[in-house]
């Protein structure tokens, strides 16, 4: 039985207490998982700290950019070892994680290796009340220990879009995986041994939230910063954590995204970036559109379309050539989005499509399967148009005006994306700046450029990485003024 172990201080460490990992496609059981307790997390921390007092703290930034890049070209080396992980613990298709998972688990490395070698700080002369003058430049030092929370839907891509920074910005860190996908993470420790970089500089611990190597990691004292995604509400008690000692946060949190579809949008491509942005990785992902508002003289037609395409989807196992779309991660995430299923039945919606699960043979049969669904004719006050689901799941609402458009859009406590799809300047400049997101895809979704800023407004989280801006959280930065 394969055993998925903690890495601490450079060795892979086993506990006494271990809960299984299921894979999704058929809800086998694919080894077993050693939970850190107190003391493993107490470990974790002190080899992260010692690190920073070590080889590691004193590197050069030429040095720790060799050992990034180094790390990057060892995850593409094995990349099929990552991508089997990956796709064995979410059942995600393999056309999925081997164009998006993988490559941007080793990209996140090389992107801000090169932007910790480039960037440049500040720099400022000004006269003093002698008559003399007076110099100023701006320092940036690691911010020290960093606790990386993950979550479950894009494992090694978001983990090591906070790892990258972090350990490019001289930090050390502490994983704390999702208990549903802990087989990247841990590799990534093979990795760091295989390449050189210094033993506490990553570490991994596995477990769960409350009352486990979670809670145990973002109330740990030694604790530096907490970088987390997840869900909101699990945001606001990992900030009440981190309150203890005024511990700075970075949160990706989750999401209601609005997708606008105008008239005069190419509508080809809109169906395709729909389709897309409601159904990719099963619908799990924080940036997906669970509703869509479509101007009305093309909404029926575009109702129709969408239900084509999802229709059109090929249902099943990671490997089998074509599929577009896998399981939900697990029974429990299953039966929340069942929930929402009978919720808008009850409710009644229009099923256009879905609604259900699937018919899957043999042992596919006990894996996480639901039907992709597409509903129309709920009020903006249904729980379907006002929660998040992060299911293959979609409302569609016809509209008449922009500013109908964007008063539904911007209807939502939650702020992190939206995808606009427009041929008229006008009215997509219009759309971008008053969307209250922070992430706006115009006849687009989900296209990365990592030196940009990424995050969410509102409860879709707090701060911005990617490009310079990840700098803000992982580095402190001191001003230093010569008088000369
Ligand atoms: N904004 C983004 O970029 C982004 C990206 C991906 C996922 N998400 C959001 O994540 C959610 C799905 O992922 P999930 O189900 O893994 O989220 P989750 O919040 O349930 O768990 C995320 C991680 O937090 C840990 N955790 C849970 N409670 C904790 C606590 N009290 N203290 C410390 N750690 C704790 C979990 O073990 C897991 O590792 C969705 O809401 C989605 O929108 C957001
Ligand atoms: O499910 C959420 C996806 C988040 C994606 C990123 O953080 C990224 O592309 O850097």
């Amino acid at each position: 039985m394969h055993q998925y172990l903690n890495f601490i201080n450079g060795e892979f460490v086993a506990t006494g207490k271990t809960f299984e990992n299921h894979a999704p496609v058929d809800n086998r059981v694919l080894g077993l998982v050693h939970e850190a307790g107190e003391r493993e997390v107490d470990a974790a921390v002190g080899a992260a700290r010692a690190a920073l007092k070590g080889d590691w703290g004193r590197m050069s930034v030429v040095k720790r950019v060799e050992l990034l890049y180094a790390v990057a070209d060892e995850i593409n080396r094995r990349f099929d070892d990552f991508l089997q992980a990956e796709v064995a613990d979410t059942g995600k298709p393999l056309s999925l994680a081997s164009h998006i998972d993988i490559p941007r688990g080793a990209a996140n490395f090389k992107v801000f290796a090169d932007i910790v070698k480039n960037v440049p700080t500040e720099s400022f002369e000004m006269g003093t009340p002698d008559g003399g003058t007076a110099l100023s430049y701006a320092l940036r030092s690691p911010l020290g220990v960093v606790a990386v929370v993950c979550p479950w839907n894009l494992p090694l891509l978001l983990m090591t879009w906070k790892v990258g920074p972090a350990l490019a910005c001289g930090n050390t860190v502490i994983v704390k995986p999702s208990e549903e996908t802990p087989a990247t993470a841990t590799l990534l420790g093979e990795v760091m041994n295989a390449v050189g970089v210094p033993k506490g500089v990553y570490n991994v611990v596995h477990g769960f939230g409350p009352g486990s190597a979670g809670e145990f990691l973002t109330r740990h004292p030694g604790v530096n910063g907490i970088t987390f995604t997840g869900e909101t509400r699990t945001g606001e008690a990992i900030m009440a954590a981190a309150a203890k000692g005024v511990r700075p946060v970075s949160f990706e949190l989750g999401g209601k995204n609005a997708g606008i579809v105008f008239a005069d949008a190419d509508f080809d491509k809109a169906v395709a970036g729909i389709t897309r942005s409601a159904f990719e990785n099963c619908g799990q992902v924080c940036l997906g559109t669970e509703r869509v508002y479509v101007q009305r003289p093309i909404f029926d037609r575009f109702v129709q379309a969408l239900k084509e395409k999802a229709q059109a989807l090929k249902v099943g196992p990671s490997e089998e050539p074509g599929v577009g779309l896998g399981p939900l991660i697990s029974a429990e995430h299953r039966a929340k989005v069942l929930g929402y299923y009978e919720k808008a039945k009850a409710e009644g919606a229009t099923v256009v499509t879905g609604g259900g699960v699937p018919d899957m043979p043999g042992a596919l049969a006990s894996g996480h399967w639901v039907q992709p669904t597409i509903w129309t004719g709920l009020p903006e006050s249904s729980p379907i148009v006002r929660e998040e689901i992060f299911g293959p799941c979609c409302h569609i609402a016809p509209f008449d005006t922009v500013d109908e458009a964007i008063a539904l859009a911007n209807a939502t406590n939650y702020g992190l994306a939206t995808t606009v799809w427009t041929q008229n300047l006008a009215t997509a400049h219009r759309m971008a700046r008053e969307i209250e997101v922070g992430l706006c895809w115009i006849n687009s979704w989900f296209l990365r450029d990592l030196r940009t800023a990424f995050g969410g407004a509102k409860a879709s989280g707090i701060g911005r990485e990617g490009g310079v801006h990840s700098l803000e959280f992982y580095t402190e930065l001191r001003n230093v003024m010569v008088k000369l």
